[in-house]
């Protein structure tokens, strides 16, 4: 089993950059076998396990799929399977987003129904409502959700009991071909939605309204493949930022969009961090002095929800109590009970948890629950007493490129190692080493 090990104690300093975002290529990714025309190709594609299994749906689909050099290219052109087999949905939910391309393309779309994760249950009740509205029959049965539409999905007014993410998506690109005009009501309005319409506008979609509460997309006959840059990861960003302000650092964060990061970037003000927004990054002055803050988490521009277990790691360093309540995913508290394995005084009430501070940290073996709670343990390890080791690393290489590398560089003692003999895989900090590991132990 790997391992990540951290010493805490180190000020970091630096420049990181920031990669493509994953939630915004996943979508763009799977979109791309929308077109019946021409060959999509995708820059600033982050090396990330999450693109990989999108990359395996779409050529178990039929189409063909090339990635190198941060580059995807896909060409669909040629005539596409319409069912995505278990196997996927399984490493990672956003294969569903392959349903609403294909039943549109072809009328057919069969996908292993996601089941409940550690964040919560995560219905896709919305996306398939859409579907239904516009004509498709949905059956869910044995496991799989099939949408089938006789002849082509028809345009429809859409209201979403709540902005869900996938759902917008997914009835956006559904949309794209579809017969009229499709409005949807109440849709999410994260950049990532925004970069997903531009992309499927470039292809020759008609879309208008992404980024406000009601997007309106007009069908059209055929789309052709295009060429796209994908946005900077805010999650990515917002992370390293964090990392900034515990370690009392100064970082740059290089490629980070101010604009999408507003409910953080004010949230560490609030914490006494100093924020500088540049044209091409964000530059982060952390304090000796971290103040108690509230958070409720909220869909975008409400502070995200994927930035709320690494803002839980800061505020354990921050005098006084802080809140956060977590209104998106009910169960998004497993970290909790590890931080706690830390010494950190955290009480949970219903949706809410409630965090004393300071506490001085301490280093302990501690397990990823999910891919930001691997972040975020990782951050509390950087000021914690002596060596944290961190678990379950699948989730954190579902997001993350190089964290360990990047946090490294920024003066951090980190590495990551093999199996409980912790054989140093990559020696990337010079004072952390097997010997070093091993005298620890003694
Ligand atoms: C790949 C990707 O982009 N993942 C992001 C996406 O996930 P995802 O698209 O899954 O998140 P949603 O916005 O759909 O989910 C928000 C809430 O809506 C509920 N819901 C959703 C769909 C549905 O049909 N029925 C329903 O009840 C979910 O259970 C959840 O409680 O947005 C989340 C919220 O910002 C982020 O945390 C994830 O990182
Ligand atoms: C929850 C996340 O992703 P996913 O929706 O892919 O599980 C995340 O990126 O924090």
């Amino acid at each position: 089993m790997e391992k990540i090990i951290v010493k805490g104690g180190k000020v970091l300093k630096g420049t990181v950059k920031v990669e493509g975002a994953k939630n915004a290529v996943l979508p763009v990714i799977a979109a791309s076998i929308l077109p019946s025309k021409g060959t999509s190709v995708i820059h600033d594609v982050p090396v990330l396990a999450d693109v990989f299994t999108i990359n395996e749906v779409l050529r178990n689909l039929n189409a063909d799929v090339e990635f190198a050099d941060n580059t995807v290219k896909v060409d669909a052109t040629k005539r596409m399977l319409t069912e995505a087999p278990f196997e996927y949905v399984r490493q990672m939910r956003a294969s569903v987003l392959v349903l609403g391309p294909l039943l549109s393309r072809y009328g057919h779309a069969k996908v292993a129904m996601p089941g409940g994760c550690a964040i919560g249950s995560r219905p896709i009740d919305l996306h398939l409502k859409g579907f239904e509205a516009m004509g498709a029959e949905i059956h869910v049965g044995n496991g799989f959700v099939e949408a089938r539409s006789n002849g082509r999905l028809k345009g429809a007014k859409i209201y979403l009991d709540m902005p869900s993410v996938g759902a917008t998506e997914n009835i956006l690109m559904a949309a794209t071909l579809a017969e009229g005009q499709t409005i949807i009501e109440n849709c999410a309005k994260e950049p990532e939605i925004v970069d997903l319409a531009n992309f499927l506008n470039k292809m020759g979609a008609n879309i208008v309204g992404a980024g406000t509460e009601t997007i309106r997309i007009e069908g059209v006959e055929e789309l052709h493949g295009t060429e796209h840059n994908v946005i900077p990861d805010r999650i990515e960003a917002g992370t390293f930022m964090v990392a900034a302000a515990i370690t009392g650092g100064d970082v740059f964060v290089k490629n980070a969009m101010s604009e999408h990061l507003r409910p953080v970037i004010a949230k560490l003000r609030e914490m006494g961090v100093t924020v500088y927004e540049k044209e091409n990054g964000i530059h982060v002055i952390g304090t000796k002095e971290l103040k108690s803050t509230d958070i409720k988490t909220l869909p975008y521009p409400g502070f995200p929800t994927d930035m709320q277990s690494q803002m839980m790691a800061l505020m354990l360093c921050a005098e006084g109590t802080s809140v956060i309540t977590e209104t998106v995913f009910e169960n998004r508290f497993m970290h909790v009970e590890e931080f706690r394995r830390m010494n950190a005084k955290i009480k949970i009430e219903g949706r809410s948890v409630i965090i004393e501070g300071p506490v001085k940290l301490q280093g302990a073996e501690v397990a990823a629950t999910d891919l930001r709670a691997a972040a975020a343990l990782i951050l509390a390890g950087l000021v914690a007493e002596n060596y944290t080791r961190v678990t379950e690393l699948k989730h954190l290489d579902r997001g993350y490129v190089d964290f360990v590398e990047k946090l490294a560089a920024l003066g951090a003692d980190i590495t990551r190692v093999d199996d409980e003999k912790e054989k140093v895989i990559k020696s990337i900090s010079p004072s952390i080493t097997t010997d070093s590991i091993a005298a620890e132990l003694q």
